[in-house]
């Protein structure tokens, strides 16, 4: 039998999936894609007939395969060659499984989710998945790990690079775990994008791309006009141990303080990547970073960075954030350190230094005791300013504190909120209730209020809610009703405490949305919901529940899938967005 008719045993599909909540092993397709881009759902799934991860990585790869170059017998050093079958080529006689620590000569034929490149087997159609490989690259790999139907791969050198090269203007590019794609060209970073929802949508979410309507529910992806300094939040790391790729490591960065600030390793905890600037974030935020990068380390300030290993040391983050003054629009920046004690002496040669940029109009101070190495503190003191900073989005102010959420690329946001106003079609007459699940600190809701006659939200963050209040009242919106709650959690009686909507609109961090409220909106059969995600594989799971049912439970979807319009709201990173637009069928 091959190794990829080969299923992982029942019990362990049952822990790996839903650690603890109830589970249903028809997840097993989810369990494909999941556990290939290292995402989990937080509840139950159905079960497909096949790999749909493995098909849509084919799917994906089909059209790309010829333009692969033609093999070559493996030179010495190396293991094998593994190439893609040129098109119309006789398949190979024999199968091959790669063995872990085995060096290979690859070829790169697509990019799937989580920018994972994707080398395949031209007769068994094994599938390698190599970070940071790019479509037509030739490179060398080792198997780093072996799993039933696929291997991960470590790329060691690149042979010939891949079609859409560039010259990435970040020098970190090659290895921070941040940017991914830089050296990929924008216009093919978002093609490989709209692909990777285009397959998930077909294979996870069971949606026919042969259905005459099909392609006018895909929407071509909304590209970022920013492709850089577009991030309004950066959350850097102090680092005991500074980190750099062995091949790069030269004899002066030995010899440096092993002290760092920057961001995490890609795979590593307790390793950071010192990073003088980050072209992501905005370029006052480099500037004020420029300056602690030239201060802190200096032994007479005696600062010394948190231990994550032995949990000594003083400074764990320092998270810059960049909002507009509403008034004249010029930015605003807050920083926010993130401590293990409240030692405001120790951080104020610093604070000296940085209040001297007028754009840094808020420095504050988490503290956070506890062993673990989050951002967000039992405690916060502001040290200087304000305690928070504004930022615009449709025409609406809103407040921002160091730990509430707020959509990261603003630019991006006014667009996919405008794209989620399109969606819900207000009738705009003031006679719609909406419920806004997911809230955080209410901006999509506010921004539809005063067109509907209540918003009602939903958020688990209790400092989320009271922003979410406060953003209502400092916009002068009275119709809107904001409740703190497990949306995960919910209970029969959930719904009874509002009018039935017109409107859902949910917008779920990554596991997407838990089966109890799944099981709600089928029942609640709200007119339209339109579904803001994150994750397009959780997307394309809860779709389908929603359009197509659950069927070992016996019940029936009453949806129809009207649109999917990606977004790209972050360039050069994996992550992708989606605003869909459902109505009851
Ligand atoms: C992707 S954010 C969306 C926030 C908001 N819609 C916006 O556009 O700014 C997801 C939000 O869901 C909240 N959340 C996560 N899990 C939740 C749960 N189980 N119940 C309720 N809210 C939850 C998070 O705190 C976060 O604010």
């Amino acid at each position: 039998m091959s190794l990829l008719h080969w299923m992982p045993p029942k019990s362990i599909l049952s822990k790996w999936l839903f650690k603890g909540s109830p589970s249903s092993l028809d997840s097993i397709p989810i369990l494909r894609a999941m556990a290939a881009i290292a995402v989990f759902p937080s509840c139950g799934a159905r079960r497909l007939n096949a790999r749909p991860w493995l098909r849509a990585v084919r799917a994906a790869s089909g059209s790309s395969a010829s333009r692969s170059p033609s093999p070559l017998p493996p030179p010495s050093g190396i293991d094998a060659i593994v190439d893609a079958p040129s098109s119309g080529a006789a398949p190979p006689s024999r199968s091959f499984f790669p063995k872990r620590g085995q060096t290979l000569e690859l070829v790169c034929e697509s990019l799937a989710f989580k920018a994972k490149g994707i080398c395949k087997v031209a007769d068994s159609g094994f599938v390698l998945m190599c970070d940071r490989a790019l479509p037509g690259e030739r490179f060398l790999g080792r198997v780093s790990r072996k799993k039933d139907s696929y291997a991960e791969v470590t790329k060691l050198k690149t042979i010939t690079p891949h079609w859409d090269a560039v010259e990435p203007p970040c020098q970190y590019a090659s290895y921070c775990g941040g940017c991914k794609t830089q050296n990929l060209s924008y216009e093919a970073q978002i093609r490989a994008k709209e692909q990777q929802v285009r397959d998930l949508i077909v294979h996870v979410g069971r949606f026919s791309d042969k259905d005459a309507g099909f392609s006018k529910v895909m929407k071509s992806i909304v590209p970022c006009d920013l492709l850089f300094h577009y991030r309004n939040k950066m959350e850097f790391s102090f680092g005991h141990e500074r980190w750099m790729p062995p091949d790069v490591l030269t004899s002066e960065d030995k010899m440096e303080s092993g002290y760092a600030l920057g961001l995490h390793a890609p795979g590593f905890f307790y390793k950071v990547l010192h990073v003088e600037k980050c072209l992501l974030q905005s370029e006052v935020a480099n500037k004020v970073l420029a300056v602690f990068q030239d201060s802190w380390m200096d032994p007479e300030l005696g600062l010394l960075p948190y231990n994550v290993l032995n949990h000594s040391g003083f400074l764990k983050h320092l998270m810059l954030r960049t909002g507009r003054d509403v008034k004249t629009g010029t930015p605003e920046v807050m920083v926010n350190f993130v401590t293990s004690s409240y030692m405001p002496s120790l951080l104020m040669p610093l604070v000296d230094k940085i209040i001297a940029f007028p754009e840094v109009v808020s420095v504050v101070n988490n503290v956070n005791r506890s062993v673990g190495n989050t951002s967000v503190g039992e405690e916060e003191y502001t040290l200087y300013g304000k305690s928070s900073i504004t930022e615009m989005l449709r025409g609406l102010v809103f407040q921002i504190s160091a730990n509430s959420f707020f959509q990261t690329n603003s630019h991006q946001a006014e667009v996919l909120y405008k794209l989620v106003e399109d969606c819900a079609r207000l009738r705009g007459d003031g006679s719609e209730i909406v419920l806004d699940l997911f809230c955080g600190t209410g901006s999509i809701g506010l921004s539809l209020a005063k067109r509907v006659k209540h918003v009602y939200g939903f958020e688990v963050v209790a400092e989320a809610v009271s922003d979410a209040l406060q953003n209502a009242k400092l916009n002068g919106i009275e119709n809107a009703t904001y409740v703190q709650g497990d949306l995960n959690k919910i209970s029969d009686s959930f719904g009874k405490d509002f009018p039935k909507p017109d409107i859902v609109i949910t917008d779920p961090n990554r596991p997407g949305m838990h089966m109890k409220l799944i099981k709600y909106l089928l029942k609640l059969k709200a007119p339209r919901i339109v579904y803001v995600s994150c994750n397009p594989a959780t997307l394309a799971r809860d779709l389908d529940y929603l359009c197509h049912g659950v069927t070992e439970q016996g019940i029936s979807g009453c949806y129809s899938l009207k649109s999917v319009q990606p977004v790209d709201m972050f360039p050069h990173t994996p992550h992708i967005e989606c605003v869909c637009l459902l109505e009851l069928s």
